[in-house]
């Protein structure tokens, strides 16, 4: 239950209406242990009849009268019953609620190394599964042990008030009963964990494919597919199976103990009645009663225990997250001013979750509203300059600073409210063009939109859709093509009018005609804004004041285009074959 204390907090929140579920609970119980104590009645009353101890005219009012209380406690405990459940189900799923939230912020504010060295499926089933494992725990669990509380309590009150040793007797079977549900609950649990795993498979299979359909159909290896599915389907159906048999005990174990409740009832009863220790038959109509209402609370303190196993177990998952700390700290409350001046001093930077030493000892100033073009290799740590600079990792060595204060010491959410960045996947939301873009500007009027997708050069692309810019994106609605979503993606960075631009290689889907319209466009734009561009094009680099060169993560050529193509080296080996490129695209 250590973990589980965590959720104490939102039953100190929800303490009114936990309070109230557990009074409404407790009525509802009480009403329900009428039934059994009217059922004597009537049972005695039809003996007595029988005896010919009362007359027709007594039978038939004590039966309407009886009859009547029977109807009404049976209305009325209904009602609470209802009310019961609309209290503490709710509550739980309030709770759910609040922690599917506390769950959430804190992915929000965990770092990208967190997500790099998690699983997005074990992120999905903590806020998904482990949340709902949790629920079980607040709701359900909490209302039928209360539930089982005030029904033993009472009901055994009555039994033994009534006749001790047949009471004794009777809930012999109860704690063995419950035992069995106990074991059952917990292979049931085993079970279904794993065919939720082979479940989760199933769908991942099934949601690559669907995305990757394409590349199924033209390699034609439909069949390939069809056979991995089916024998992946065939073992979740056999892990359904298992479950199956397990869950198909549940209810015979039931049934058998209550009959043998009711067996010993019947048989103790009556011997009980016939050597006269018991006044009337209506006693063991009412044991039999009693029987039945309880096995079912009975029953469930075994299904209570396991189900409070698994929400400790899951809670445990969720603490695991909740527990951890974003890498990436803020230092400061105080909100930074920031110009974009940037330097790197001797920085090296090794990715934690793989060792691979991406940058080596690099060193370049920018200064504020200048522009850098870094190029180099593929795999050579360009982007991870970028990423440096918008502090999605913290450096191993060397110094960053921006306007001269290092960049871990400036308010983490001013640096990167100052930064606008291209990355080289555009990833848009399934949502509107207009909303993509203005996610860079959330008050963004609808002319700068348009202005920001002008500057971005797919203004055109954008007004030949049908919807124009309420056109939906993603997995429902149109799938651009890669130079217009770079395009789309440029537009969201510039309409946030950053201090600092970062585009990395973002116009490589582009061609070189739009290339250098858009670059044309956003020479404007940059002008006082300390600019980034990685490429791997001449073209986008040569208009930039400083081009670093970059090779295995350390820094080859530094210079202007002029410099540096008048020595040889990486830049100009470059800028010659693209030129040679470039004028056989021409002839
Ligand atoms: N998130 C990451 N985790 C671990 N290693 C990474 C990560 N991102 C990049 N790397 C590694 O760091 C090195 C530099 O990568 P980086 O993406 O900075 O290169 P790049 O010059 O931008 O390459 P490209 O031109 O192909 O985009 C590579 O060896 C890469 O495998």
């Amino acid at each position: 239950m250590k973990e589980l204390q965590h959720i104490n907090k939102y039953f100190y929140k929800y303490r009114y209406k936990l309070l109230s579920g557990i009074i409404i609970t407790i009525i509802a119980r009480i009403f329900l242990l009428f039934t059994p104590e009217l059922i004597g009645e009537i049972v005695d009353t039809i003996t007595k009849k029988i005896n010919g101890e009362i007359t027709l005219e007594v039978y038939k009012k004590e039966l309407t009268i009886n009859l009547l209380y029977l109807v009404g406690a049976a209305i009325v405990g209904g009602i609470f019953t209802f009310l019961m459940r609309q209290t503490l189900i709710n509550v739980s799923r309030y709770v759910e609620y609040d922690l599917k939230n506390e769950v959430y912020q804190q992915y929000q504010r965990l770092s990208l190394g967190f997500y790099k060295s998690n699983r997005t499926g074990d992120l999905m089933s903590r806020i998904s599964e482990d949340v709902g494992k949790v629920r079980e725990y607040v709701g359900p669990a909490l209302m039928y042990s209360i539930n089982t509380l005030t029904l033993f309590i009472i009901a055994l009150f009555l039994m033994f008030r009534e006749a001790p040793m047949l009471t004794l007797y009777t809930i012999i079977p109860l704690p063995i009963l419950s035992f069995f549900i106990y074991v059952l609950s917990k292979k049931i649990h085993k079970k279904s964990t794993i065919v939720q795993v082979w479940l989760a498979k199933l769908s991942t299979f099934t949601q690559e494919s669907f995305s990757g359909v394409s590349v199924i159909k033209s390699y034609s290896i439909e069949d390939q597919i069809n056979r991995d599915f089916d024998i992946l389907s065939a073992e979740s159906r056999q892990k359904n199976i298992d479950l199956v048999k397990v869950q198909a005990l549940f209810f015979p174990l039931m049934i058998f103990l209550i009959g043998l409740s009711n067996v010993i009832v019947i048989y103790i009863g009556g011997l009980q009645y016939i050597n006269g220790e018991i006044d009337s038959i209506g006693v063991i109509a009412k044991f039999i009663i009693y029987v039945n209402l309880l096995t079912w609370p009975v029953a469930t303190v075994g299904w209570v225990t396991s189900v409070v196993q698994q929400a400790e177990a899951s809670q445990k998952r969720i603490n695991e997250f909740l527990k951890q700390d974003p890498e990436i700290k803020n230092k400061t409350i105080e909100p930074s001013k920031i110009d974009g001046a940037i330097e790197f001093k001797n920085v090296s930077f090794i990715y934690p979750d793989t060792n691979i030493q991406a940058l080596k000892d690099v060193s370049f100033t920018i200064d504020k509203g200048q522009t850098l073009a870094i190029l180099g290799n593929t795999g050579s740590g360009k982007s991870t300059i970028l990423d440096l600079i918008g502090r999605l990792y913290d450096i191993n060595s060397g110094q960053i600073t921006i306007d001269g204060i290092e960049i871990d010491k400036l308010n983490l959410k001013s640096l990167r409210n100052s930064i606008g960045y291209v990355p080289q996947d555009a990833f848009l939301f399934s949502d509107s063009i207009k909303n993509n873009i203005m996610f860079g500007k959330e008050d963004a009027t609808e002319e700068e939109v348009i202005n920001a997708a002008k500057n971005a050069d797919v203004h055109k692309n954008i007004k030949g859709f049908t919807n124009g810019y309420n056109t939906i994106l993603g997995e429902r609605g149109i799938t651009l093509s890669g130079g217009q979503k770079q395009r789309v993606s440029i537009a969201r960075a510039i309409i946030k009018e950053p201090k600092i631009l970062l585009f990395d290689d973002c116009l490589s889907a582009v061609d070189t005609e739009t290339e250098e319209k858009i670059l044309k466009n956003l020479s404007k734009l940059i002008v006082g804004k300390t600019t980034i561009i990685v490429s791997h094009r001449v073209s986008s680099a040569k208009n930039a004041d400083k081009i670093i060169v970059l090779d295995d993560g350390r820094i080859i050529q530094t210079g202007s285009h002029e410099s540096l193509i008048d020595v040889d080296g990486y830049y100009k080996k470059l800028y010659l074959n693209q030129l040679t490129e470039n004028n056989s695209n021409n002839l």
